[in-house]
């Protein structure tokens, strides 16, 4: 599905990503690990076209994506929970999920609203209660609805658990279990690196803008060499 060879991407003079290649088949659920400051961000946000590539390129299938933009890459069926989770404070849940619908790229209609509701049934008791009244858990629900209104193919979760209390946590690992159950293929970036071991197919782990570590995720998750080497665990 998403194919990246040899991006690069810098900052001014700083030079970030330093030659990343990846794929992101369709289906697959991919994790992304590395220490603070490795690249996962910026790696999301150049595949998503908020950040300029410097080399490399992007490919959608048979498509050549480089250089996109953000709403072009997103049209493409690629769904962005960005870190921070962005949603609009002044709308209230319903208006966030119903302003975001559409069919995906083949028309499917998968996640309509009652299903995201179904899914996140706190978002269902809090339906009329403007964003800003969420707590924080419910703001990252809501932030995931929103992207699954889009009927994405791709969905990029960057730390979507980050902040949150235990419970509210499982619940999210919950969601993302359910999610890939469908078939959407993910990319999960999260900092329990086990958690994301656990729920996804593959993984690869980014050192100073460059993939030194890639396979199944049930594999790494017995490497204890690469993992105390590269995320210092
Ligand atoms: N907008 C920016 N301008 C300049 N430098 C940036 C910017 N955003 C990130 N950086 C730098 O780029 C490098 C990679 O950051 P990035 O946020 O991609 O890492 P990360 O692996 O996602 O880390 P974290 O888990 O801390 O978010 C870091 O050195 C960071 O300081």
């Amino acid at each position: 599905m998403l194919y990246v060879d040899q991006l690069h991407a810098h900052y001014g003079d700083s030079h970030v990503l330093r030659g990343v290649s990846l794929s992101l088949p369709a289906g697959v659920s991919t994790g992304l690990l590395g220490r603070n400051g490795m690249g996962k961000t910026t790696l999301i946000r150049t595949l998503m076209g908020y950040v300029r590539a410097t080399g490399g390129s992007l490919r959608w299938g048979d498509r050549e994506v480089t250089g996109f933009a953000p709403e072009r890459i997103a049209r493409l069926g690629v769904g962005y929970v960005p870190e921070g989770r962005g949603i609009f404070a002044n709308l209230s849940v319903r208006e966030n999920l119903v302003m975001c619908a559409r069919a995906g790229v083949g028309g499917e209609q998968h996640w309509s609203l009652e299903r995201v509701l179904h899914t996140f049934p706190r978002l269902a008791e809090r339906l009329r209660h403007g964003g800003q009244q969420l707590s924080g858990g419910e703001q990252q629900m809501l932030a995931i609805g929103r992207a699954l209104m889009t009927n994405p193919r791709l969905l990029i979760l960057d730390e979507a658990t980050e902040g949150l209390a235990p419970l509210v946590v499982a619940e999210i690992w919950r969601v993302i279990s359910e999610i890939r159950a469908t078939g959407i293929g993910t990319l999960i970036v999260d900092r329990n690196y086990r958690a994301v071991l656990a729920h996804t197919d593959r993984a690869v782990v980014m050192e100073k803008g460059r993939i030194v570590m890639e396979g199944a995720s049930a594999e790494l998750a017995r490497d204890h060499d690469g993992l105390a080497r590269w995320l210092g665990v």
